[in-house]
């Protein structure tokens, strides 16, 4: 049995609390063998359609930057990049300093799905929900890194690319751009899991909205429903990541072990049943009881004023 790299991180049982709560959430993944899905047979097929690659830079300040980078396909995914995705959330699973995350798209657009390319090929029924059990399952644990994430959209963010965004904890959009699930378009729902987080960001209502009528969400609408957080405006400013990197870095500020942390309890109170919630919030809340950032905040008697 293929073992997922959460799973082996869990196995080298380096994180206690965080490991139970994955184990309590099907260690990180949606699908096993136990489903029928056996991942390495899906990379096989799709490392069979090339093209593009996904970035991943770590700073040293405690922020990633991964960059969806198929410039000539307006970055869209071809079954490499679904390969490189995995590979590149499984990195950032085992950064014990990460704090923040952004995803981008590179030369100023987001992602505009899968390539259809790979997925006329991949169109037959059985090949196609191995290709969505295997995004669902990398998407999962990217929501569930220990670490706050942002997508940054510019550009278009469409199909899959607009499921990509729902698997961030934030979304920022530059002026201009557009968040649309153009799947009714296409014939097809989502396959990623954008419905099923959609729902759990702008509610049901609105979620039918937007998938029923393939909308194409501005930054005003996205703002008003709640999908994006803020519209990256100013000229002059710097850039679109560097704006992102600004508003990321308020809630970033701190310690890993305490932003991880916060993210922890947080996730747990979005995913588990009440009493489970709890449980979590206080095996997470003995990691940094007594830690080295607490026992620095009581020794410098702070101050909240
Ligand atoms: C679960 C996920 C879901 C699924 O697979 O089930 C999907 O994601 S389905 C894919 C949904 N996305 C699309 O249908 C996008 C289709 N493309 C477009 O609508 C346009 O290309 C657009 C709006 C992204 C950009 O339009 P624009 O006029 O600015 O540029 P071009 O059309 O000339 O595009 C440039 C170049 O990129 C190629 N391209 C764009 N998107 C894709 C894609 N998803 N797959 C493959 N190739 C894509 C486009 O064909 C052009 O290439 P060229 O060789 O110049 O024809």
């Amino acid at each position: 049995m293929v073992l997922c790299a959460v799973r082996q991180h869990l196995l080298r049982g380096s994180r206690g609390a965080w490991a139970r709560f994955l184990q309590r959430q099907s260690r990180g993944c949606v699908y096993s063998s136990v489903h029928g899905f056996q991942q390495e047979e899906i990379r096989e097929k799709l490392q069979a359609f090339p093209g593009g690659s996904i970035e991943l830079l770590t700073q040293e300040s405690g922020l990633a930057v991964l960059t969806i980078n198929y410039p000539s396909r307006m970055n869209a995914f071809s079954g490499s990049m679904m390969v490189d995705l995995e590979e590149r959330v499984s990195q950032l699973e085992g950064w014990a300093d990460g704090k923040g995350l952004i995803v981008q798209g590179a030369s100023g657009t987001f992602c505009s799905g899968s390539d259809l390319n790979a997925v006329r090929a991949l169109s037959n029924s059985q090949d196609g929900m191995k290709m969505c059990m295997f995004m669902q399952n990398t998407l999962t644990r990217l929501l569930r890194l220990p670490m706050i994430s942002v997508a940054l959209v510019e550009g278009r963010a469409l199909g899959g690319g607009a499921e990509l965004t729902t698997a961030c904890d934030f979304r920022l959009m530059a002026p201009g751009s557009v968040i649309q699930f153009v799947h009714k378009h296409m014939g097809l729902v989502t396959g990623w899991g954008g419905a099923a987080r959609l729902v759990r960001i702008v509610g049901s209502q609105n979620a039918l909205k937007l998938l029923g009528g393939a909308v194409k969400v501005d930054p005003d609408l996205a703002l008003q429903i709640g999908l994006a957080e803020e519209v990256l405006q100013g000229e002059g400013t710097g850039t679109p990541l560097q704006r992102a990197e600004n508003w990321l870095s308020v809630y970033t500020k701190g310690p890993a072990p305490v932003i991880q942390a916060v993210k922890k309890v947080v996730l747990s109170g979005r995913e588990l049943p009440l009493s489970e919630a709890l449980r979590t919030e206080k095996d997470v809340f003995g990691t940094v009881w007594g830690g080295p950032a607490n026992m620095q905040a009581l020794a410098s008697k702070s101050k909240h004023r």
